[in-house]
């Protein structure tokens, strides 16, 4: 309906009365009318607005300088999720993967159909990261700051607080963990002892491991299941923690295995070198720096463990004159073997939840049984000579073959003989430039190797693997 000419006069009228009594109004009844125009409004609003928002922004309200982590969770989950159908998206290279990541563009909108038909829009948008502030040193671009504002129908509140949100933080901090590139640390001295990190690079990955399928499986079961142990520790009451001890010949793959593990569980890892520590505190300190989800690694365990046991064998030996009591206070302070064990298992192994432990040696048959006790490590794993499952994967990652004519000899050869990993992933190695018959080339080449007497040792490749004896197996009970 049009309104008619009268009505129109009469509206006008109306707002002109209006007018006249609010300039009417003495000052302090002004006043009066604007606050409760003021406090009436957002219900009024309310009321006429069914949808509600919530705001996440870039950068800490109460410190301008700390980034608020929830920003990124959203940004990493809308990355992931919604993309698709939105018409603006922005292109940047991240610093952590060096991979293209595309994202919301601002002043953007996308809508997150994903969770049984609600429509969550979310929002990108831009403000002052100063609004509040007076002086703002800097040019606009620092001034700035995003936010996401997720915009909702009221009646869908309780669905957003209790299940969407928690939700897509939990699936935004998975992706951010999985992404996250993973770093090695080691430990060094400057008056305190603290960690420094470089980029973890090494490609070995559960794929490229040359290694029997079986253990392989037994041991990614394993990770699983600690990785989602949380629960099932704290009600066991058992700190959240894990401890495997690699054994076997160089070559063998302890050091890709961990690189696997760290890739598969996506654990930063720890590179003890407890030769360079010289005191049980300071060991204490570099296992409480660590963070949780990490890989502590201490190679080589027989050596270390010879040099404190001299240690400790000498603090025994000391009498009781002046000097050998200075020297015994000193001997006091070094790490032991039992501050070690003590931080892997006893009172101090609580210090942080999952964190696991890799101890790795050539030479199983020389550690202390206290380190070796069931229960302290709960798994031993073999890394062993090369045998044919081992094999196929190399062909495969190597070669991209799953079969060959030689395959036949080169399963009886690597059956009788004791080559080691790396060496079979040498041979399998193309050489110079030459790109045809690559394949026959290093399986020939591989065939020639094993029939060679071993390189180092000059003995045909036929001693047994390297294991423990009958009776240190019973020494340290079934364990292995
Ligand atoms: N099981 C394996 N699967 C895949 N590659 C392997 C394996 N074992 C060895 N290699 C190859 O040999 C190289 C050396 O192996 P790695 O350093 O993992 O052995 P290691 O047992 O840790 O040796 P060390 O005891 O001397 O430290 C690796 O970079 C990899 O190319």
């Amino acid at each position: 309906m049009v309104p008619s000419v009268e009505n129109w006069a009469a509206f006008g009228s109306a707002i002109g009365c209006f007018a006249l009594l609010w300039s009417s109004l003495p000052e302090h009844a002004l006043r009066d009318a604007r606050d409760l125009i003021t406090s009436w409004s957002p219900v009024l609003a309310s009321y006429f607005n069914p949808y509600e928002k919530i705001t996440i922004s870039e950068y800490s309200d109460d410190e301008k300088f700390r980034k608020n982590k929830l920003f990124d969770v959203v940004a990493t989950y809308l990355r992931s999720k919604c993309m698709e159908g939105t018409g603006k998206l922005k292109a940047e290279l991240s610093n952590e993967d060096e991979d293209t990541h595309l994202s919301l563009d601002e002043h953007q909108e996308v809508v997150d159909n994903s969770f049984h038909g609600y429509r969550m829009r979310w929002y990108l948008g831009k403000t002052s990261k100063y609004s509040n502030a007076n002086i703002v040193i800097g040019n606009d671009e620092d001034t700035e700051t995003r936010h996401y504002r997720l915009v909702f129908h009221k009646r869908h509140r309780p669905f957003v607080l209790n299940s969407y949100l928690p939700d897509i933080i939990q699936q935004g901090r998975e992706l951010i963990a999985k992404n996250r590139r993973r770093r090695l640390f080691t430990n060094a001295e400057r008056g305190n002892y603290f960690w420094i990190h470089i980029p973890w690079k090494h490609p070995a990955t559960f794929d490229t491991l040359a290694m029997d399928p079986g253990k392989k499986n037994e041991l990614i079961e394993d990770l699983e299941m600690f990785q989602k142990g949380k629960d099932y520790h704290s009600r066991v009451g058992k700190a959240w923690k894990r401890g495997y001890l690699l054994y076997g010949p160089p070559g063998t793959g302890k050091s890709s295995l961990i690189s696997a593990m760290a890739h598969f569980l996506g654990y930063d890892v720890y590179d003890l070198d407890l030769t360079s520590v010289t005191s049980n505190h300071g060991l204490r300190k570099l296992f409480l720096d660590t963070a949780e989800k990490s890989i502590i690694v201490i190679e080589d365990i027989h050596a270390i463990e010879d040099e404190l046991t001299t240690r400790s064998k000498r603090k025994k030996e000391t009498n009781g004159d002046e000097l050998q009591q200075l020297r015994l206070r000193y001997e006091k302070e070094k790490v032991t073997l039992s501050g070690l064990l003590n931080l892997i298992d006893g009172l101090w192994s609580s210090f942080g939840g999952e964190r696991i432990f890799v101890l790795t040696t050539n030479h199983f048959d020389r550690l202390d049984p206290a380190l070796i006790r069931q229960g302290r490590m709960d798994m031993h794993i073999e890394m062993s000579y090369c045998r044919f499952d081992a094999f196929k994967v190399f062909a495969k990652n190597y070669l991209n073959i799953d079969g060959h004519p030689l395959f036949v000899e080169i399963q009886q050869l690597l059956d009788g003989t004791n080559m080691t990993p790396a060496e079979v992933a040498h041979n399998l190695m193309p050489r110079g430039k030459r790109k045809r018959n690559d394949v026959d080339e290093c399986l020939e080449r591989l065939v020639e190797t094993l029939k060679k007497p071993n390189l180092e040792t000059g003995a045909p490749r036929k001693s047994p693997i390297e294991r423990p004896t009958r009776q240190k197996r019973a020494r340290w009970g079934n364990m292995c």
